[in-house]
């Protein structure tokens, strides 16, 4: 749901329009105001939609209906189906403001789904496609506005900065100036840089005015910007009047934003009671999937807080929740680097590939008219180039080993593992599929390293890795997802199966003879297994469960497994002789 609304809001920047009786209206009309219309009029787009496929339509006509048909899928969550509608449209489209549109579409689709590889591929053909358009049109200018809210999502802001700075010198409306110097701030808030220009702040109030949400943003990106320069009063005269209003819109970026920056500020004033409902709030919200890196901040203040008022264990539990979810922003990050790394380095290669082919066609041409010095010089150029294109396809194939392996064990790390387990997760639910989480940690593992040094640890590591994987089915995914986590996702599997998978690993992980090592020593695993049926198909929620039946074998004493019982406190299903114990 979350996905969809920032999806819709991404997409505000490209709508606006009126409308007429969609029977009586001649297709190109209804066409122009399909295309104009807000995201948010869904239902008039679709009665539109429904009369144009019962009308015969010119090619182009055509075109513009597959695309209309690709946003609403959009539009209904449906991301993936709409991306498949698009990207056919796009092998085939000759009409160049379809194929903006749709490049358009693709980013922000590809951007919901986290698909940060395919998105940074779609920003380029993006590029290329506006290219063929003026850059006074408002889709130029949109399209200018998507890349910049995409560069900025997968935290390259001097390519957002930039983008905005290209669409601030060009905006022909209020829109796209107030989109263009939102953008601007946010980016050089993130950079940490003055504004390129004072007069921003005051463009983007005046040119927001009539986007109640955008000025809202707009607010709270100048709040971000005067914690940055520790003008806390400023912050509280900015937002305070706003409460009510980021309440109002439901929309939890702009609420985590808001009340995270003004409770920062209270905090700084020594308003601490303020502060501290306000974070509170936004804790009882379902706001985590909007910014992980916000809301581990929201708990790192309140983890302050709680300290400050000699609440020890209360800090204590806010700041192992703020470490844990840092680092899933982290991983996050380091996910999408990789992304734009390999998406670079995938935009070299298609440069040498095209260098590789001229080079080619020259030689071939010099070969026609015999002439052997050309044809000597050319070879060189040609082998030189050869080299060189096998050089960036294997850079390319390591900074993909980066982004999808763990170094040490050479098993999936945790960054791919969720991108694959994501899909499995989608796949299975649409296809009725069941599907089941194994997560175990390895036991006392610290003393393993304490004792045997940290080279008998990490050796112990990749033992652990291969037993497992050897366990693995072709369409299972286990990954590395920790230090000494480890994760089986199984496909079409029920939690009786994978108790099963799982009590195979267990038995294997203590058998592996570590004399091998130099030591000699047991190695064993504790284990917690959750299926569709008792957790559903939401990815942290079937980890969370696992993560809950590993913590009660780790506290029956370890090297065991256990289910995870919705129901119960604790479920021990399997002890280390085999026997099933509740
Ligand atoms: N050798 C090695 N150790 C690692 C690696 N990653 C994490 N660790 C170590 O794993 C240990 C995990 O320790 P703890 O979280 O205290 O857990 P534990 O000792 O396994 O105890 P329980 O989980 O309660 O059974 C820490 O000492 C980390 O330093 C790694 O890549 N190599």
């Amino acid at each position: 749901m979350l996905k969809q609304y920032i999806f819709c809001f991404c997409m505000f920047f490209i709508f606006s329009g009126v409308g007429y009786s969609a029977e009586q209206t001649d297709s190109s009309q209804l066409i122009d105001e399909a295309v104009s219309l807000r995201s948010s009029s869904k239902g008039r787009l679709t009665e539109i939609v429904q009369v144009l496929k019962s009308r015969d339509l010119s090619r182009e006509e055509q075109e513009y209906l597959t695309y209309l048909e690709g946003y609403l899928l959009a539009a209904q969550g449906s991301f993936k189906n709409s991306g498949k509608v698009i990207e056919g449209l796009l092998e085939t489209s000759v009409v160049a403001e379809v194929r903006v549109l749709s490049t358009t579409l693709l980013v922000n689709v590809n951007a919901a789904q986290g698909n940060w590889s395919k998105g940074l591929a779609s920003t380029q053909v993006l590029t290329l496609h506006m290219q063929e358009l003026n850059k006074s049109s408002n889709l130029y200018q949109n399209a200018l506005a998507v890349k910049g809210v995409f560069y900025n999502q997968i935290e390259q802001f001097e390519l957002g900065l930039a983008s905005a700075l290209e669409l601030f010198s060009i905006a022909s409306g209020d829109r796209q100036t107030c989109a263009a110097a939102n953008l601007i701030i946010e980016s050089s808030n993130r950079l940490n840089k003055p504004l390129p220009d004072s007069t921003i702040p005051a463009s983007a109030f005046e040119a927001c005015q009539s986007y109640k949400v955008l000025e809202a943003f707009t607010a709270t990106y100048m709040a971000e910007r005067h914690l940055l320069e520790s003008k806390h009063s400023d912050v509280i005269a900015l937002l305070e009047s706003r409460v009510t209003f980021f309440n109002q819109t439901k929309y939890p970026p702009l609420i985590l934003n808001g009340f995270y920056a003004l409770a920062k500020a209270y905090w700084q004033q020594g308003l601490v009671a303020k502060a501290e409902q306000l974070l509170e709030q936004l804790l009882a919200m379902d706001v985590a999937n909007s910014n992980k890196a916000k809301l581990a901040d929201v708990l790192l203040l309140l983890a302050k807080i709680r300290y400050s008022q000699g609440q020890l264990g209360n800090a204590f539990e806010l700041m192992q929740r703020h470490v844990k979810l840092r680092e899933q922003y982290l991983n996050d990050v380091t996910a999408k680097r990789l992304a734009f790394q390999l998406a670079q380095q995938h935009s070299i290669e298609k440069d040498n590939e095209i260098k590789l082919l001229a080079a080619n066609k020259l030689l071939l041409a010099a070969e026609t008219e015999n002439n052997r010095l050309l044809i000597l010089l050319l070879s060189l150029v040609l082998i030189l180039l050869c080299l060189y294109v096998f050089r960036s396809h294997r850079n390319q194939q390591r900074l993909r080993q980066l982004a999808e392996f763990d170094a040490l064990t050479g098993v999936h790390n945790r960054g791919h593992f969720t991108q694959l387990a994501k899909s499995a997760l989608q796949f299975s639910q649409d296809s009725k599929k069941s599907v089941a989480v194994v997560l175990f940690d390895l036991d006392l593992f610290k003393k393993v390293n304490d004792t045997y040094g940290h080279a008998c640890g990490d050796w112990v590591l990749k033992q652990v890795a291969g037993v497992c994987q050897e366990l693995t089915r072709k369409n299972d995914v286990f990954a590395r997802v920790g230090g000494e986590e480890f994760c089986f996702l199984l496909l079409g599997c029920d939690s009786h199966t994978a108790l099963d998978v799982a009590e195979k690993c267990r038995r294997a992980i203590y058998g592996i003879d570590t004399k091998k090592s130099g030591f000699d020593f047991k190695v064993s695993g504790s284990f917690g297994v959750s299926d569709n049926q008792l957790s559903g198909y939401n990815l942290d929620r079937i980890l969370a469960d696992a993560d809950e039946a590993l913590y009660c074998a780790k506290s029956s004493g370890r090297n065991t497994v256990y289910l995870y019982d919705p129901g119960a406190e604790q479920t021990a299903l399997l002890r280390p002789d085999g026997s099933l114990v509740s």
